[in-house]
């Protein structure tokens, strides 16, 4: 039996694949050969040396420290786009609310109760909430993966004029990007030229703090910023100083933050973007199948610290070894299948950054010694042997 553990609510459409018969849920860290998780931060969490994947059901993964997982020899996985679709709806009701005052449209009828004069009132002040539209004006989107286009292509059908920076997009994702999305060069330009900015870029040490006040100072003084994507992409003392200054028009964030509640000119949504039951379900079914690929064929798909590496399965057993990237690693390890007179059937191996991984189908079910000697070798993390 292996066990999995859920460090968040994981939808029930994605637990039930996992077969009865060979795993079981538990509420142990210590005991768990497979996390699920979410957004629960996993930063300081002690790993148990049988742990060997964390499948992440969603995106971003800066809650999780990659870099020690790897050298721990622990996969970890995400499921790309799986909940865009939702994201992008969330992200078009808030560009409709940041220039339609229908929050506080709303709030002023709540507050009225049951009047009799409620719709000659209603007729009469309604000029107080005249909004502005969307077409025409300038959306920037700022990176172009799974969603940057999504909302890209939506706001290209909503007539806006759309400007597009990722430097990093991927050819796929070009593909998919509409031919009137206009890309620019520089994150400058697309502050500068933008109405709305909208990011969906992830958080790492190189988007830190990204929109920071001399990228506020750069934008339009009735720009209206927009961050789906994660809190600590924006410096949030300065856009509490820009909107004071009339800099910035209204910043609406999914990420709820002490430093931002109560200010004017502040939406704050509780991290709703991808809060759909469908992308809940999507986002916890990839991550169980990942999740099994791995745990019984050694497969991966949707790593972020590993590259995809598949390969049907031959032989009598595999050989699963995530290990650094470093010179003659192949040659060493099948090099010791030789000696050992053990055939290999099929062979594959990729490398990613400082880490590689190499499936190995043998034509021998005896594999338990050989795994054991690879395990102890310099710059081998983790030696899985499947049957
Ligand atoms: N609010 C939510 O509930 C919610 C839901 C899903 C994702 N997210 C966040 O949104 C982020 C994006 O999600 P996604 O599914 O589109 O991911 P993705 O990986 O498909 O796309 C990210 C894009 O950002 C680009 N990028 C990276 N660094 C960049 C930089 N410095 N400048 C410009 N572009 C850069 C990449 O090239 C990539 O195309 C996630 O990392 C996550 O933090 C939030
Ligand atoms: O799990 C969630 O609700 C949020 C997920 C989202 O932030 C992501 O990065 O995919």
């Amino acid at each position: 039996m292996l066990n999995i553990q859920c460090l968040n609510k994981i939808a029930e459409a994605g637990l039930a694949q996992l077969p009865s018969d060979r795993y079981q849920l538990t509420d142990q860290t210590a005991d768990a050969d497979a996390i699920l998780v979410r957004s629960a931060d996993l930063k300081e969490l002690v790993f148990p040396s049988k742990l060997k994947v964390i499948a992440r059901a969603g995106a971003g993964t800066n809650n999780i420290p990659i870099s020690r997982c790897s050298e721990a020899g622990i996969v970890v996985f995400n499921t790309p786009g799986a909940n865009a679709n939702a994201v992008k709806e969330l992200v078009l009701g808030a560009l409709v609310l940041s220039c339609r005052p229908v929050i506080p449209a709303v709030n002023w009828i709540a507050s009225l109760g049951i009047d009799p004069q409620i719709t000659q009132r209603t007729e009469k002040e309604k000029s107080r909430f005249v909004g502005t539209e969307l077409k025409g004006k300038t959306l920037g989107v700022i990176g172009l993966g799974a969603i940057g286009i999504q909302i890209a292509n939506l706001a290209v059908a909503l007539e806006m004029r759309v400007i597009g920076y990722d430097p990093y997009i991927s050819v796929d994702a070009a593909w998919k990007l509409s031919r009137e999305v206009q890309h620019e060069e520089k994150l400058e330009s697309v502050l500068k030229k933008a109405d709305f900015i909208t990011l969906h870029v992830p958080q790492n040490a190189k988007t830190q703090n990204m929109i920071n006040a001399e990228a506020l100072a750069l934008m339009k003084n009735k720009a209206v910023l927009l961050n789906f994507a994660r809190g600590g992409l924006v410096e949030e003392s300065a856009v509490v100083t820009a909107l004071a200054e009339k800099q910035l028009r209204r910043y609406i964030t999914d990420f709820p933050s002490p430093q931002l509640a109560g200010q004017s000119g502040v939406t704050i949504i509780p991290h709703l973007g991808a809060s759909t039951e469908e992308a809940e379900e999507n986002c916890a079914v990839m991550a169980v199948q990942e999740l099994i690929d791995y745990l019984e064929n050694g497969n991966i798909r949707h790593s972020v610290n590993l590259p995809d590496v598949v390969m049907e399965r031959s032989g009598q057993a595999r050989i699963c070894c995530f290990h650094r990237n470093v010179p003659n690693m192949l040659a060493h390890i099948s090099g010791m299948f030789s000696k050992k007179g053990i055939n290999i059937e099929n062979l594959v191996n990729r490398s990613q950054g400082d880490y590689a991984y190499t499936l190995l189908d043998v034509d021998t079910a005896e594999v338990e010694r050989i795994a054991a000697e690879l395990q102890e070798q310099e710059d081998i993390l983790r030696v899985r042997p499947l049957f």
